[in-house]
């Protein structure tokens, strides 16, 4: 079982991240190969070759790499074949404004879409400013976007602004689909009909778009994960050998608590809850919304 982890990095932070990932997914006893699209053609690379693939992209002026673009439409078909993952780098996903944050999710959002390629896992990490590898342009420019952030930077240094937990977190997450496609085969065609939101941007379009939508969240708790899923009448996990026991419903709240007692290294991030209902989501108080993505799909 390998995994490949395919990369185009300007600056080397793509680069890091990727190697990140690496490291985590050897602790799950994954090996991966890591490529740079911009050493290793998109053509030359083998994709066949290996059971699960991740792709991590920064963004340059609002458009992620073309390479890797090509990368995503030449093996698509592959791609949608096995357990995928991207991820976006970017600094406005480091900025302090929601907004810009959001943006960069939209783009990363738009840019897959274009590919027509929806891997189950994605995220988008903060970048790094990197003024001691840049030239006297690309300073202004750099300084200008961060400015935009709410960041005051100087050029005398190098800023990092990746949250390398929350790159173990989607390494984890990442792991999990892998063990769950090469345990259970006959799920790969639901994964690819899944996607993990990420932690704000589910909340976020819930509430401020569409508040009958779907938000599912899950709340790590000592080893245990509570998945908690606001609706109003019932909702049914997913049949699977993976989820475990779920489901424990509180009508006094509005909010159905999942819970699967397997141990997290069993995969039980992968809780599976189909909303039934289409009623308005009850408010969620700030505690319950730290919590970690889970699978979900919605009949939507
Ligand atoms: C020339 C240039 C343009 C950039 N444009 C954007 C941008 O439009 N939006 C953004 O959020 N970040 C932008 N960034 C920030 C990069 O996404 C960030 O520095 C990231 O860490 C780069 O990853 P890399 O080192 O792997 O190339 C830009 C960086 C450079 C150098």
């Amino acid at each position: 079982m390998r995994n490949l982890i395919v990369f185009a990095s300007h600056e080397g932070q793509t680069e890091q991240i990727a190697e990140r990932i690496h490291r985590r997914l050897l602790e799950h006893s994954m090996p991966s190969d890591v490529l740079d699209v911009v050493q290793h053609s998109a053509t030359e690379i083998q994709v066949e070759a290996y059971d699960a693939v991740l792709i991590g992209s920064p963004m340059h002026f609002g458009r992620h790499d073309p390479r890797i673009r090509f990368f995503i439409e030449h093996n698509l078909a592959f791609l949608r074949e096995i357990p995928t993952a991207f991820f976006s780098v970017s600094l406005a996903s480091a900025s302090k404004k929601r907004k810009e944050r959001a943006e960069a999710e939209r783009l990363a959002n738009e840019f897959l879409q274009s590919t027509q390629w929806i891997p189950p896992v994605m995220d988008c990490f903060a970048g790094a400013l990197k003024y001691s590898k840049y030239g006297w342009l690309k300073r202004q420019i750099m300084h200008r976007i961060a400015q935009r952030s709410g960041e005051e930077t100087s050029f005398e240094q190098d800023y990092e602004y990746t949250d390398w937990e929350r790159v173990d977190d989607f390494a984890d997450r990442f792991a999990t689909l892998v063990r769950a496609c090469k345990r259970s085969p006959e799920l790969r065609p639901r994964f690819s009909e899944m996607r993990l939101p990420t932690r704000e941007y589910s909340l976020r379009r819930v509430r401020s778009k569409r508040r009958t939508a779907n938000l599912y969240h899950v709340v790590a708790n000592g080893g245990r994960l509570n998945g908690w899923v606001p609706h109003t009448g019932a909702f049914r996990c997913m049949k699977s050998p993976l989820i475990g026991r779920m489901c424990a419903k509180r009508s006094r709240t509005k909010l159905g608590l999942a819970r699967t007692s397997r141990k997290r290294s069993q995969g039980d991030l992968l809780l599976g809850v189909k909303q039934q209902t289409n009623k308005p989501l009850p408010k969620l108080a700030a505690s319950q919304r730290n919590g970690m993505p889970i699978w979900c799909r919605t009949n939507r």
